[in-house]
């Protein structure tokens, strides 16, 4: 049965990031994630997940100054960058996270490749034992941003040549910007580090919208996923009256 993981980014983002663990885990998700967890004391974080045996699947790097959506692709910028990058590996080594992802920012051309390739290089070749992930965010919620395509990251991928950098599939972003989910995630499975939901174009619960992720569901699983998949939404009200969608799609 697939298995779901509740981004706390946004599903009981109201609570502090322990107490929101503790709700994921009432709610009968089988692991949790999260955005940008700094406010909030490691340890207190760490005694959430032990306590509810869930995992923290993934966290951010930080996105810089008011306005900006990361660093590592930003020229100029790769001092405070790597203090990111070294941020997060020591906020995901203190929790038993397995995963960064590391957020590019607002750049574009060849230059801004090198660096985020370089600032990339350096995450994977630091923390080995994670997975380090980039993701291509869709063009309307995030105008500028340096990565919008898998075939812009797949690219990256093969320049960088690290054997832990991986891609952050989130179908809402990649409906958006390019559609053919099932034929993409078959393609591209071998780059994929993780998966995300939501419904498009509201980025709402998985339940409604352009995208029938019961059908999505089954071709992860039949391309044999066994990891959660993300659940990545903007619930409109308390996070707890969203959670329909979750029997449907356990049940496919
Ligand atoms: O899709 C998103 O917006 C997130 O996965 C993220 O990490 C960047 O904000
Ligand atoms: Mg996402």
């Amino acid at each position: 049965m697939t298995g779901f993981s509740a981004n706390l980014g946004f599903l009981w983002a109201d609570l502090p990031l322990p107490d929101a663990i503790r709700a994921a885990h009432r709610a009968g998700f089988d692991a949790v994630e999260c955005h940008w967890p700094y406010d909030f004391d490691p340890a207190a974080v760490k005694a959430a997940l032990d306590e509810t045996g869930l995992a923290m699947l993934g966290l951010n790097t930080n996105r810089g100054k008011p306005g900006e959506n990361g660093l590592s692709a930003l020229p100029g910028r790769e001092v405070e960058a790597r203090a990111e990058i070294d941020r997060a590996i020591a906020y995901a080594r203190a929790i038993g996270c397995g995963a960064i992802h590391v957020m590019a920012g607002y750049g574009k051309g060849a230059v801004a490749d090198a660096i985020f390739i370089g600032n990339l290089t350096y995450a994977c070749q630091t923390a080995p034992e994670l997975t380090i992930l980039i993701e291509p965010l869709n063009r309307y919620d995030a105008p500028g941003y340096f990565l919008a395509g898998t075939a812009q990251a797949a690219d990256l991928m093969i320049k960088a040549h690290q054997p832990n950098l991986r891609l952050m599939f989130d179908c809402y972003h990649l409906q958006i910007m390019e559609g053919d989910l099932s034929r993409r995630l078959e393609k591209l499975l071998p780059l994929i580090g993780h998966v995300q939901i939501a419904a498009v174009p509201d980025r709402g619960p998985p339940d409604h919208g352009e995208v029938d992720y019961r059908h999505i569901v089954g071709v992860l699983r039949d391309l044999g996923w066994d990891r959660p998949l993300g659940a990545e939404y903007k619930p409109s009200g308390p996070t707890d009256a969203s959670l329909g969608w979750l029997d449907l799609l356990r049940a496919v």
